[in-house]
C-alpha cells in the first residue's frame, strides 16, 4: 500500500536532504531545551575525561530533529559520525563490518533502530555494554566462537517508537532522550532562521502564521517555508506578510491549526462512521486506506497532543475538541461513554 505524497507528513523527502536548514551545533538548536542542557553537560564531561560519550537513545516522532542532534553530538564531540539504519542492517556480519571500523570515541547512528532483526541486535549487546564483538564462525559442530575487540564508540540511535524496542536493548542507553512537539514560538524562532538563510524577506506575523501551522514540526516548518516562498515569488510578493502566508497556506489545504485533508480525514471519518468512537486502530487504518504504521507514527501523536482524540483500552475517541474543530455538534452521551471506558481499565 502506498501512501499519497502529503505534503504535511513529517516523513522524510527529497528535500530534506538539502542540508542548509539543518543546525549545526547545540547552540543554533532552537527548542528541547532540557535535553538540550543535558546533552551538553555530558557531551562536556565525556570531553574533558577524554571518554566516548554514553550511548543515547532519541525518541519522538518524525521531524522532530533525532537525525540533526545526531550529526550535531558527533560535530560537538569532535569524532566522525558513521550512519547506518535498522532496516539497512540485513545480517549480524554487516553490523560487524561496520562495528570493527570505527575509531576510538566514534558516533555510530542507527537510524530506526526498532526494525533492527533480532539476529542482529544480539551482536549489538556486547559491543554496547563491553565494546566487544561475538562472533560465531563456522557451522555444525565445527563452529566457535571469536571475541573481536572493539573502539570505545558511542551508539546514538533514533525510534519513532519506544514501545517497540525490546527491554535489553533499551536499557543499554545511558542517555534515553525524548523529544516534544515544538511550541509556536520556538517553531517561530525555526521560520525566522529559516527565512534568513534562504535569504526570503517575512514580516513576524507571516513567521507567525507559518509556525502555528507547522504542525509542532521543524520539519514541515521547513517544507511549509518553502512553499510559500514559492507561493510569494509566483504571486510577486515582495515580503512574506500574514495574509501572503495565509493564502498559500489556504491553497495547500493546510487549516487554521495546521492540520491538513489526511487529519481531517482521519477525525471526520471516526465523526461520521463511528460516531465518535471508540473505534479500533485497524479499523481506521482499512477506513482511510493507510498503513496502520503511518497513522500511529505520523497521524496519531499531533492529533493526541492537541487533545483532538483520545486512546481508550477499546479504541480512539474523539474528544470534545475535535467535534468543535470540524464545526460539528459531539454526542450527548460523549462525556458517559469516556467515562465508562476508562473505569473498564
Ligand atoms: N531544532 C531545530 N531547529 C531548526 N531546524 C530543525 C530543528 N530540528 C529539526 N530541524 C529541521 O527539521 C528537519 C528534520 O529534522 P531531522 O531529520 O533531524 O528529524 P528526525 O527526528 O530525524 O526525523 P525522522 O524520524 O523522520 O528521521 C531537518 O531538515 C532539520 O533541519
Ligand atoms: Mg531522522
Amino acid at each position: 500500500m502506498t501512501t499519497a505524497p502529503r505534503l504535511i507528513t513529517p516523513e522524510k523527502r527529497g528535500e530534506d536532504v538539502d542540508v542548509t536548514l539543518r543546525p549545526q551545533s547545540l547552540n543554533e538548536f532552537v527548542g528541547q531545551a532540557a535535553a538540550r542542557a543535558n546533552l551538553k553537560v555530558f557531551v562536556e564531561a565525556a570531553k574533558s575525561r577524554g571518554e566516548a560519550l554514553d550511548h543515547v537513545l532519541f525518541v519522538g516522532p518524525p521531524g522532530l530533529g533525532k537525525t540533526t542532534l545526531a550529526q550535531i553530538m558527533a560535530k560537538e564531540l569532535g569524532v566522525n559520525f558513521r550512519s547506518t539504519s535498522g532496516p539497512v542492517i540485513a545480517k549480524a556480519g554487516d553490523l560487524a563490518a561496520l562495528l570493527t571500523n570505527l575509531e576510538d570515541r566514534d558516533v555510530l547512528f542507527i537510524d530506526e533502530i526498532h526494525r533492527l532483526s533480532p539476529a542482529v541486535e544480539e551482536i549489538l549487546y556486547p559491543a554496547m555494554e563491553d565494546f566487544q564483538l561475538d562472533l560465531i564462525i563456522g557451522e555444525g559442530p565445527a563452529a566457535r566462537s571469536v571475541k573481536i575487540d572493539l573502539a570505545r564508540f558511542t551508539l546514538v540511535a533514533a525510534t519513532t517508537r519506544l514501545g517497540l524496542i525490546t527491554n535489553p536493548l533499551r536499557d543499554r542507553f545511558g542517555i534515553p532522550v525524548r523529544l516534544d512537539f515544538y511550541t509556536v514560538e520556538e517553531l517561530e524562532l525555526i521560520v525566522r532562521r529559516g527565512a534568513r538563510i534562504l535569504a526570503l524577506p517575512m514580516s513576524d506575523d507571516g513567521a507567525l502564521e507559518i509556525a502555528r501551522r507547522a504542525r509542532g514540526t521543524p520539519r514541515i516548518a521547513g517544507r511549509l517555508l518553502r512553499r510559500v516562498r514559492d507561493f510569494a515569488s509566483v504571486a510577486g510578493a515582495e515580503k512574506v506578510t500574514r495574509t501572503v502566508a495565509d493564502e498559500a497556506l489556504l491553497r495547500l489545504e493546510v487549516d487554521a491549526l495546521g492540520l491538513d485533508s489526511l487529519d481531517r480525514r482521519y477525525l471526520s471519518m471516526i465523526a461520521r462512521n463511528f460516531g465518535g468512537g471508540p473505534v479500533g486502530i485497524e479499523t481506521i487504518a482499512a477506513g482511510l486506506s493507510e498503513p496502520r504504521d503511518a497513522i500511529e507514527d505520523i497521524i496519531e501523536p499531533y492529533l493526541i497532543q492537541q487533545g483532538f482524540i483520545q486512546r481508550t483500552p477499546r479504541g480512539r475517541m474523539l474528544t470534545g475538541n475535535a467535534w468543535k474543530h470540524m464545526g460539528l455538534e459531539p454526542p450527548r452521551n460523549m462525556a458517559e461513554v469516556q467515562g465508562r471506558l476508562f473505569e473498564e481499565e
